[in-house]
């Protein structure tokens, strides 16, 4: 790559703490997953405004060949872009001509994927002194150089004694690598660690809950922080791990020399079978300030005690400077899944405001220090009882982002209700989905379906722009369905998001304004990125429509047809057209229904634990649209499903969770769910 050398002729991507530190001014690169430190996704630039953005065109693009979520924010520096897919297919692009320099495949063994809770996502990449650092879904944290993608260094982040995966981007933070991790509703423990980025060796690890006391300090954590958490927690939590995973969002003040870990729900997810219903159970839904060198605990705000619903306080985390009441605050910002924004001093933790974003029911309020004040009606038994927000989220990973001329924060809402109840008849399974929740028969069927059918009527999906010091909406902009995308706001004051009518769009960032918007075959929902490039302002976005929000989407049968996944980058005057969209695959004539009704019941409680995260629910979509199986794909669905001759696609075998009889159940239920939509397209599939 002849002209992809940085100042210094120090290489690709040189980025160090000087080169970091010039993105608050310069918006010629996007070099952090948030762009800068403060993860505001705002961009200086100004090229592209609200008079020419009506001539944004596609310039160049790339098929990613994939249908499930891409979900990461892609980043540029030096005139390459890097970008990284599910299974962290990582590549590198000449920026000018689109032409793949080269991709790197870690080989992520398929057998993780039924780990990863809602498909085998990447959120994103780092950079750091010429190399590209990746993690693994498997948990390997890789650092490529940047001009051949050859890996330098590999280090193995967790042991496979847990069903741990990582889908959230690596972040580096002045020279450390700070990873994450997920499986907190299968059951694992989280943590977050750091890693030197030039050589991969540990700096430090700090645990988000608390193991087993009778084996006393494991060495890692601190003992008198998981002291004080222990006495959180009641019964023996640490058999699943107690999860907390930080999946997402991890950020860091430089000048504070801070790390603040964004953690998600326990393991089980149920309070009652995790906790006994006692506790606050600390580090669950919280965000940790840790001392960027030592890792040590400076501060934690909690902002679901007794978490219940899978409620998760992963989502971005914003720093900006407020004004809030005549005092210049240093602050950071997040909307989590759980319906509020808070935003909380960020040097002392101290908890500034939080308001709603979306109807909650679940807290009434928050006492003097912050603390929510607890609706005890929203702890669940077995009597199903509605929940506002769902555990899809007023505001789930999709990135938020903060314009310091606006003053204004931007993020996807999402208003609705789930209805909870508790499994009487759950019993803790390692390595499978452990809520703890459902097992509905008799009337708690009927009034689940009944309280059910009364969220979807207040179903709303939002672009809104949020005042974060008077604490209100400033504008909304109604958006069909859930899982509308993340937001890159620039110093012309557009708001750019994809959105579920597979579109991408520009917003007037002060009034919510459509002032441009492109179909694109598939909605793209993570960040996009913008730079420049011989004097050029360029847009990239990854348009890959999945994830979690597209499940919900596909057992409602509301997903569109769409493109396999691609890279887009954008242009003013760009003139580039995307091929027409491949017609919907009609289900084809399926094998008679054979099974009797209970083992149908069985295969579809055992579809919905093993199978709907890639597949979707009701068996709509995802993946791979189980109703649109072949007959000779049924004929071979048990070499399929346990003798692994699909695991080249990623279906490795299920040999060792499922027996012979609960995959007969499974196919049952699929050829069931055939004969139901016989004859229709994937849109048109009546929801259940
Ligand atoms: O508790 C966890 O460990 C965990 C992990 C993940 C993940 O890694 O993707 C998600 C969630 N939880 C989750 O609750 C959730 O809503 C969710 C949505 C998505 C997605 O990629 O769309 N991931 C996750
Ligand atoms: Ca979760």
């Amino acid at each position: 790559v002849a002209d992809a050398v940085a100042e210094g002729g120090k290489g690709p991507a040189w980025l160090d703490s000087a080169r970091m530190a010039k993105q608050e001014t310069d918006g010629t690169d996007w070099v952090h997953d948030g762009r800068t430190y403060s993860a505001q996704r705002y961009s200086p630039l100004t090229q592209i405004n609200a008079s020419n953005v009506n001539q944004l065109g596609i310039t160049w693009y790339d098929e990613l060949d994939t249908y499930r979520g891409v979900e990461a924010t892609p980043l540029y520096a030096d005139g390459v872009i890097y970008n990284t897919l599910p299974w962290n297919i990582t590549m590198a692009y000449d920026a000018r001509t689109g032409k793949r320099l080269w991709t790197y495949d870690p080989q992520v063994p398929r057998e993780f994927g039924r780990y990863a809770c809602c498909e085998p996502d990447a959120r994103g990449l780092a950079m750091w002194k010429g190399k590209i650092i990746i993690n693994t879904l498997d948990g390997r944290l890789i650092a490529l150089d940047a001009a051949t993608g050859k890996p330098v260094w590999t280090v193995q982040t967790f042991e496979h004694d847990m069903p741990y995966t990582i889908t959230g981007a690596p972040r580096v933070f002045d020279g450390k690598v700070v990873v994450g991790n997920s499986g907190g509703d299968l059951g694992v423990r989280g943590f977050a660690a750091a890693y030197d980025a030039e050589t991969g060796k540990k700096l430090w690890k700090f645990y988000l809950t608390p193991g087993d006391p009778a084996k006393g300090p494991d060495g890692e954590a601190s003992d008198s922080v998981m002291a004080m958490a222990a006495k959180t927690w009641a019964g023996e939590w640490w058999k699943l791990g107690g999860g907390a995973n930080p999946w997402d969002s991890i950020s860091y003040d430089p000048k504070l020399n801070t790390v603040y870990i964004g953690t998600g729900n326990g393991s089980p997810l149920s309070w009652h079978y995790r906790s006994q219903s006692k506790g606050d159970n600390l580090f669950v839904c919280s965000i940790v300030a840790v001392d960027a060198t030592t890792g040590k605990y400076k501060w934690h705000y909690q902002m679901v005690p007794e978490e219940d619903w899978d409620f998760t306080c992963t989502s971005s985390i914003v720093s900006a400077d407020l004004k809030i009441k005549g005092r210049m605050r240093q602050v950071i910002m997040q909307a989590p899944k759980n319906g509020f924004y808070y935003v909380l001093d960020r040097k002392t933790g101290e908890f500034i405001s939080a308001e709603k974003i979306a109807p909650v029911n679940w807290a009434l309020g928050f006492d003097k220090k912050g603390r929510p004040i607890m609706n005890p009606a929203a702890h669940y038994g077995t009597d199903p009882v509605l929940v506002m927000p769902s555990a899809g989220g007023a505001h789930n990973w999709f990135p938020m982002g903060y314009s310091p001329r606006t003053k204004l924060a931007y993020l996807p809402t999402y208003e609705w209700g789930m209805v909870y109840a508790r499994d009487p008849n759950y019993q803790a399974k390692p390595f499978r989905s452990n809520s703890g929740w459902g097992g509905y028969t008799g009337d708690a069927l009927k009034k689940r379906i009944a309280l059910q059918a009364e969220a979807a009527k207040m179903e709303k999906a939002f672009l809104t722009a949020w005042d974060p010091v008077a604490q209100k909406a400033v504008w909304k902009v109604p958006l069909p369905r859930h899982g509308n995308g993340g937001v890159m706001i620039t110093g012309s004051d557009l708001v750019f998001e994809g959105t579920t009518k597979q579109t991408f769009a520009a917003f007037d960032a002060r009034t919510g304004k459509i002032l441009w918007e492109m179909p694109v075959q598939s909605a793209p929902v993570g960040g996009a990125i913008t730079y420049m490039l011989d004097g050029v302002q360029y847009i990239a976005v990854n348009a890959g429509w999945g994830g979690g929000a597209a499940q919900v989407e596909r057992g409602a049968g509301t997903e569109l047809p769409r493109a396999s996944a691609r890279l887009l980058v954008f242009k003013l005057g760009g003139n580039v057209q995307l091929p027409p969209l491949k017609a919907d695959e009609k289900i084809p004539d399926p094998p008679p229904v054979t099974a009797n009704e209970a083992t149908i019941a069985r295969g579809a409680q055992l579809y919905a634990q093993t199978c709907q995260g890639c597949h979707g629910q009701q068996a709509i979509g995802g993946v791979r649209d189980l109703r649109k199986l072949t007959r000779a794909e049924h004929a071979k669905f048990n070499d399929i499903v346990l003798g692994g001759i699909s695991k080249d696609k990623g279906m490795a075998s299920f040999a060792d969770l499922l027996k012979q009889d609960e995959v007969d159940a499974i196919h049952a239920y699929i050829i069931a769910r055939a004969n139901e939509d016989w004859g229709r397209s994937s849109e048109s599939a009546a929801p259940h």
